[in-house]
């Protein structure tokens, strides 16, 4: 199963290897003002899905979150340590 830190270390590869046809690619070569819209997008669909909707559509809402939190730290070029510092 894929973890945080395993589709971290897949999303930093596609943005060096930038593979024809990766929608992260596509994302990063958009920028942060892009992507921040997805975070925020994902954000709000995830505070519904938590209200109004079963478990399993949260938790796949939250994943969404997740990666679009990825996609911007890998545009940021912020580290998994910078954020665990954090924690
Ligand atoms: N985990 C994810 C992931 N979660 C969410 N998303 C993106 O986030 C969007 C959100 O989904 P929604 O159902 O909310 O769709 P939507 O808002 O109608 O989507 P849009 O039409 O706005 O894109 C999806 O369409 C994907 O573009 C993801 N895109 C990729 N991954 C994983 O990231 C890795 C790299 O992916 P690629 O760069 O595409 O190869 C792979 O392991 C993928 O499985």
């Amino acid at each position: 199963m894929k973890t945080f830190e395993s589709l971290f270390e897949e999303l930093q590869r596609r943005a060096e290897e930038r593979p024809e046809g990766s929608g992260t690619v596509a994302m990063l070569d958009k920028g942060v003002h892009a992507i921040g819209k997805k975070l925020v997008e994902e954000a709000a669909e995830s505070w519904m899905a938590c209200e109004h909707q079963s478990d399993e559509e949260a938790a796949e809402e939250l994943s969404r979150l997740l990666y679009w939190a990825q996609v911007m730290m890998v545009a940021k070029g912020i580290s998994l340590d910078d954020v665990y510092k954090n924690l």
